[in-house]
C-alpha cells in the first residue's frame, strides 16, 4: 500500500510555434506566436491508475492552436482567451487552465523609403508576451514582455549606499545605466483594447527609464511602473525583473589619456539583479494568477 497521492498538476503542449499570415489583400500581415497550453482538473485516473479517459492529448492541444489561428490572431491576449473558452468549457473534467505566448514582431522592410507589401524584419530584441489563466468562474490576463534592452549614457548616479569592510564600490554620481526590461502586467479586466495598450504600456515604460534622473536601478523600476498604475486604471500590478548591466569607466591613465565617461568596459556578468512588484493601492491581489511564472518575485 503506497502512501504516495496527486498532488497539482497541469498538462499540455509547449511552445506551439505557429505564423499566421493575414493574405486578404496585397499587404499582408504577420502574427509569429509561440503557445503554451495547459490543462488543469480532473487527471487523477490518467496518473494512478493508467486509465486515459480524461486525457485530451497534448498533440490534440497542438492542433487546437494551428486549427484557432485560421480564425486569425489578432492579439496574443484574445487569442489565448479563445482558447481557454474552448477548453475550459469543452470537457466537463477540466475546470481550468494556464496559456502562454510569446510574440516575435515583424516590421515591414523600407525599399526605397517604403513600407513592403510581403517582406520583414526583427529589429529589436523585444519579445511580447501574454499568460491566461482561467477556471470556472473568471479569467486573468497578464500582459508583458522581455528583452526590451535600454541604456542612459547620463542621468543615473549611485551614492549614500551602506558601506561595510567588503564595500569597494566607488560613489558614482555619473554613471550608464543599462537594462533588459522583463515586465509582466495583471489586468483587472478582460474588456481592453489589447494591442492599443501594449503599445501604451511599452511607451510608459520607455518614458519612465528615459525622464527622470535616476538614483538607483530600484528608483527607476518604480517610476516606471508608477507611470503605467497612473494611466491605465485597467491595470493593478505589474512585475519587474532587470539585470543592471554595469559600465565600468576604464582607467585610461597608464596612457596618459584622461577618461571623463567616455570608454566603458561594457561587463557582462555578474550583473545586479532588480525586482519588484508595483501594485495599485487597494486593490486586491490575485496571486493565484502567477503560479508557474518563473524568473518574477
Ligand atoms: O542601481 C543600483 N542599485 C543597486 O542596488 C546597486 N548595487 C551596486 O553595486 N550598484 C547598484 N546600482
Amino acid at each position: 500500500m503506497s502512501n504516495a497521492i496527486l498532488g497539482k498538476n497541469q498538462y499540455g503542449k509547449a511552445e506551439v510555434h505557429v505564423v499566421r499570415v493575414k493574405r486578404d489583400t496585397e499587404r499582408h500581415e504577420i502574427a509569429d506566436l509561440n503557445v503554451t497550453s495547459q490543462l488543469r482538473g480532473d487527471f487523477e485516473e490518467v496518473h494512478s491508475t493508467g486509465n486515459n479517459a480524461h486525457c485530451l492529448p497534448t498533440d490534440t492541444q497542438k492542433n487546437t492552436v494551428f486549427a484557432f489561428a485560421k480564425s486569425g490572431i489578432e492579439s496574443p491576449e484574445q487569442f489565448l482567451l479563445g482558447l481557454a473558452d474552448h477548453f475550459i468549457t469543452g470537457w466537463s473534467w477540466v475546470d481550468g487552465g494556464r496559456w502562454e505566448a510569446e510574440q516575435s514582431k515583424w516590421d515591414r522592410i523600407l525599399v526605397d523609403g517604403a513600407e513592403h507589401d510581403h517582406s520583414f524584419v526583427r529589429n529589436g530584441t523585444e519579445t511580447r508576451t501574454a499568460v491566461v489563466v482561467g477556471d470556472g468562474e473568471s479569467r486573468t490576463v497578464i500582459g508583458g514582455l522581455h528583452s526590451l534592452t535600454v541604456l542612459k549614457s547620463t542621468g543615473s548616479e549611485f551614492v549614500g549606499y551602506e558601506k561595510d569592510k567588503y564595500t569597494t564600490l566607488p560613489e558614482a554620481t555619473d554613471r550608464i545605466l543599462a537594462t533588459d526590461v522583463a515586465a509582466r502586467w495583471r489586468f483587472n479586466t478582460t474588456d481592453v483594447d489589447w494591442n492599443a495598450t501594449y503599445e501604451s504600456v511599452k511607451a510608459l515604460l520607455l518614458e519612465g527609464f528615459a525622464e527622470k534622473h535616476s538614483t538607483a536601478l530600484q528608483q527607476t523600476l518604480f517610476q516606471m511602473g508608477e507611470k503605467v498604475i497612473d494611466a491605465h486604471p485597467e491595470i493593478d500590478e505589474l512585475k519587474f525583473s532587470m539585470p543592471n548591466k554595469h559600465h565600468f569607466v576604464v582607467d585610461l591613465s597608464p596612457f596618459g589619456l584622461d577618461n571623463p565617461n567616455e570608454v566603458f568596459y561594457a561587463a557582462d556578468r555578474p550583473y545586479g539583479l532588480i525586482e519588484a512588484t508595483v501594485l495599485r493601492d487597494g486593490a486586491p491581489m490575485v496571486e493565484k494568477a502567477w503560479d508557474g511564472i518563473a524568473g518574477f518575485c
